[in-house]
This record gives structure tokens, C-alpha cells and sequence, in this order.
């Protein structure tokens, strides 16, 4: 099966069937260990999942960590960035986890973490924003935020479909917009770089679809769609449209939407309007709203309890992603998924980067990929073993024994290294 990898010598696999999970008592992991400070943190990471694991089954259950390579360490070791390996253990043990990979700007390859969601088709990327008390925050209220972004993740600006300034493909494009098209509006066309931004109804049904099964399975309140869709009409606006399609189409009577509203509004008047989704909300169907991205992201700095799931596209989803995790304690507390819920592969990572200026130094928070395992276990049902590691993050922080991230924002912490984080996790399991 692998050309390159040994095969793993224990555990089963994870498999999927009619759309359920089933998760064999000793499953097969998949890792990727990351680059720049994804050594450090890895290690502190599955120390935790194993201690967490061994807990709450007493050796009933254990996962047989399966080390795969992408990034440094897979070029160093079989001179390949992203190794048809990999992605075939993914697809073949389905749940996964890694550290962060470097992608360099402005040049060099395309990223490696947005390879891996593309080549396995991971469109859900699932990222929850929730306050844990005692993380520093600079808002005043960090209890108020509490959401789970869905972020598409395999179309937009962010797939990388664009050329370089002057290269010839570049010409033949702009060549085309303007005589073809009749495009007028490149301003600079001599020295234009182009980005392509496909948007489908196909990825957006699946993403919002996703989101709102989420909402429905975990009782929250509204599925917001944030967009841009004033100026990007086709691709956002679209968005935005296809969102209230699919709601409306396949979740009828769960959920009542803004365009339901605005039909109302405009037939029978703002109060017919305010009583069908005063009623809505009274028999508990989830609303189903849209935002423009800009006034978005102020209001989830003054009134963050009016969000709680977000479906987005793609790079909108990566900018508000790091923003919210900067109110609850900034990204070294933010976990995620990168999910395809029709063939149930998963690939659990944090939100944030490989940091590079702190490379080997055993310095930065491991929370961020500890809570992506957190996530991880919840995923394959192992919901004991999440709960454990929740509850020791909890007591751990308000010890006040924090990383340096944490440490600089309270008073009277003491700080420790990425590894004694780990460990004191694991002593307040
Ligand atoms: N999914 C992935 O693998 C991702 C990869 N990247 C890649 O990572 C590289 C570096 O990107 P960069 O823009 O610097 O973003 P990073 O997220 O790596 O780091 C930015 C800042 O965030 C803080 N930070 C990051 N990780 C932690 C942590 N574990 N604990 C505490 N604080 C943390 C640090 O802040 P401070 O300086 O204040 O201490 C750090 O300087 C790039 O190559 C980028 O492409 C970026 C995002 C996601
Ligand atoms: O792939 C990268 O280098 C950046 C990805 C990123 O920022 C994200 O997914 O949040
Ligand atoms: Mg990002």
C-alpha cells in the first residue's frame, strides 16, 4: 500500500459505514509531526491525548500513533514535500492529526495545508472560538464569545488558481478579459498579477449544509453567513444566496432564514415579519442570518452574543478565524478540523502557524493542537477521554500555570515551557 512508509505493525482501522464512524478499541492514527515549533508542541500534545485516553479506559482503548510525513522532516528524509503516502494514509485510516507546516510568501511552492484539504477533499474547515476561564483576553467580556466557524475550504482566492506578473500565462488572461470579455477595469494591465475566485453552489450546499446539521445536532441558536457579497456579487453574493437555498430546501422546518423574512417584510409588513420569527425562535428552529464580512468583524468585538455558528468562505474564514482567537486568549488556544463528512475523513489541526522564531525552544503553547486532539476524540466518540483533557485545561489555567503566551498577560503566573505545560495537564487529569 505505502511506497515509501513502513506499514504500521499494530492497530485496526477506522472505518466508515452508511455515514457512521466505526472506531476499533486500538485505531491507527495518522501524524505529521510539522515544522518550525510542530516538534514541540506535537510531543506535549500526544503525551496528553495518550494520558487522557489511558484515563478515562485503563488500557481498554489506546491509539497506535502512525508517524506520516509532509513539510522539513518529509523533504529532508525522501526529498518530497507532500508524499502520495500521506494521502494515502489518510484516506486509508481516515482520522488524523498534525502540526503546522511553513509555506513560504510571495514565492517558492503553494502551501501544504491547503494541498492536504484539497487532495482529500476536506471542505468543512471547523474551528470553535470558546472562552476557558482565566485565559487572558483584551476584551471585557471573553465569555460572551463563544461560535464555531465553518469554513469552506477547497474553493475562493484561497485555492491559489492565479499567475505571476509577466509571465506569459498572465498575458494570455488579460489578453482574453479585455478582448474577449471587455473587461476595462484592470487598472495596470502591463504589470498585473491575477487571481482567479471560483465560488460553486455545490461547495457552498456542502459547507452550509454541514453547518447547519452542526447547529441542529448541538442546539445552537443561528447559522450566520458572512460574505462580502455587495462587491463580490457572483461569488459571495452567490454564497450567500446558495446559503438560504439549502436551508430553506433541506432543513424546511428547523430552521427559519432572513430571506424568509425579507419575503414577509415585503408582503405583509415589519410587524408580520418580527412575529414569524419571534415564533421561529419560540419553537426553537435555528435562525439562519447573513452578515457582510466588514461589519462582521466589529461586531464580534460589541456584540459577540449575537454570533454563535458562522458558515464562510474561504479566506474570509482564515482572517476571522485568528481574529476571534484573539478574543479568547489569541491562537495558542485554537483548535480545528478539516472534515469531508461523506467519506469521514478528518484532519485535526490548530489554527495557527509553525512560529517560526520559537523553533526548538519548547517555549510555545500547545493548547491549540492538544484541543484539536480534544476535538479529535470527540469525533471518534471517545467523548470520555475529551472530557478529561477539557477539565484539566480548565484546572490548569486557573492555576495560573501558563506558557509565555498566557504568562505576559496575567499576574501572578508562572510560566513554563510548551513540555511542563504538557505535563501539568497531565497531573490535573
Ligand atoms: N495550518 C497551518 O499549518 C498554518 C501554517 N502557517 C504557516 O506558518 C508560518 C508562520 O506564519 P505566521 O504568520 O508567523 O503565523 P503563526 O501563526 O505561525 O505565528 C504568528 C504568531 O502567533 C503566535 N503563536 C503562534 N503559535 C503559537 C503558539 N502555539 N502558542 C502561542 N503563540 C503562538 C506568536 O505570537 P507572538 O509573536 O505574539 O508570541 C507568533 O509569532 C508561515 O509559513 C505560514 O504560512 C500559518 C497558519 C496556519
Ligand atoms: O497554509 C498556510 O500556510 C496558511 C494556512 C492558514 O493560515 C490557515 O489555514 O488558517
Ligand atoms: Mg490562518
Amino acid at each position: 500500500m505505502f511506497k515509501k512508509f513502513d506499514m504500521p505493525t499494530n492497530g485496526e482501522k477506522i472505518t466508515m459505514e452508511n455515514g457512521k464512524l466505526n472506531v476499533p478499541d486500538n485505531p491507527i492514527i495518522p501524524f505529521i509531526e510539522g515544522d518550525g515549533t510542530g516538534p514541540d508542541i506535537w510531543a506535549a500534545a500526544q503525551k496528553v491525548l495518550d494520558a487522557a485516553v489511558e484515563k478515562a479506559y485503563n488500557g481498554k482503548r489506546k491509539i497506535e500513533w502512525f508517524e506520516v510525513y509532509t513539510g522539513e522532516k518529509s523533504y529532508d528524509k525522501w526529498g518530497e514535500w507532500l508524499p502520495e503516502d500521506t494521502l494515502t494514509a489518510m484516506r486509508e485510516y481516515l482520522v488524523g492529526i498534525k502540526g503546522p507546516l511553513t509555506t513560504p510568501v510571495g514565492g517558492g511552492f503553494r502551501s501544504l495545508n491547503v494541498a492536504l484539504r484539497q487532495e482529500l477533499d476536506l471542505y468543512a474547515c471547523v474551528r470553535p472560538v470558546r472562552w476557558f476561564k482565566g485565559v487572558p483576553s483584551p476584551v471585557k467580556h471573553p465569555e460572551w464569545t463563544n461560535m464555531i466557524i465553518f469554513r469552506e475550504n477547497a474553493e475562493d482566492i484561497y485555492a491559489g488558481i492565479e499567475w505571476q506578473e509577466g509571465s506569459v500565462e498572465v498575458k494570455k488572461l488579460i489578453d482574453f478579459l479585455q478582448d474577449e470579455l471587455g473587461v476595462k477595469k484592470i487598472r495596470f494591465p502591463e504589470t498585473s498579477g491575477i487571481g482567479i475566485k471560483p465560488v460553486s453552489k455545490e461547495g457552498t450546499y456542502r459547507l452550509v449544509r454541514s453547518a447547519i446539521e452542526y447547529a441542529i445536532k448541538n442546539n445552537r441558536k443561528s447559522v450566520t453567513l458572512v460574505h462580502k457579497g455587495n462587491i463580490m456579487k457572483y461569488t459571495e453574493g452567490a454564497f450567500k444566496n446558495w446559503g438560504y437555498e439549502v436551508a430553506e430546501k433541506e432543513f424546511g422546518d428547523k430552521v427559519f432564514t432572513w430571506a424568509q423574512y425579507d419575503r414577509i417584510l415585503e408582503n405583509e409588513g415589519k410587524d408580520a415579519a418580527n412575529r414569524a420569527q419571534d415564533e421561529a425562535i419560540a419553537a426553537g428552529k435555528i435562525i439562519v442570518k447573513d452578515v457582510i464580512a466588514d461589519a462582521f468583524l466589529q461586531q464580534i468585538l460589541t456584540r459577540p452574543r449575537e454570533y454563535d455558528v458562522i458558515a464562510t468562505m474561504n479566506l474570509n474564514g482564515d482572517y476571522i478565524s485568528d481574529a476571534l482567537a484573539a478574543q479568547v486568549g489569541g491562537i495558542g488556544i485554537a483548535p480545528g478540523a478539516n472534515i469531508n463528512y461523506t467519506t469521514g475523513i478528518a484532519l485535526f489541526e490548530a489554527t495557527h502557524g509553525t512560529a517560526p522564531k520559537y523553533a526548538g525552544l519548547d517555549k510555545v503553547n500547545p493548547s491549540s493542537v492538544i484541543l484539536s486532539g480534544e476535538m479529535m476524540l470527540r469525533y471518534m466518540g471517545w467523548d470520555e477521554a475529551a472530557d478529561i483533557i477539557i477539565e484539566a485545561m480548565e484546572k490548569t489555567i486557573s492555576s495560573k500555570k501558563v506558557t509565555y503566551d498566557f504568562a505576559r498577560l496575567m499576574e501572578g503566573a508562572t510560566e513554563l515551557k510548551c513540555s511542563e505545560f504538557g505535563n501539568e495537564l497531565i497531573k490535573n487529569m
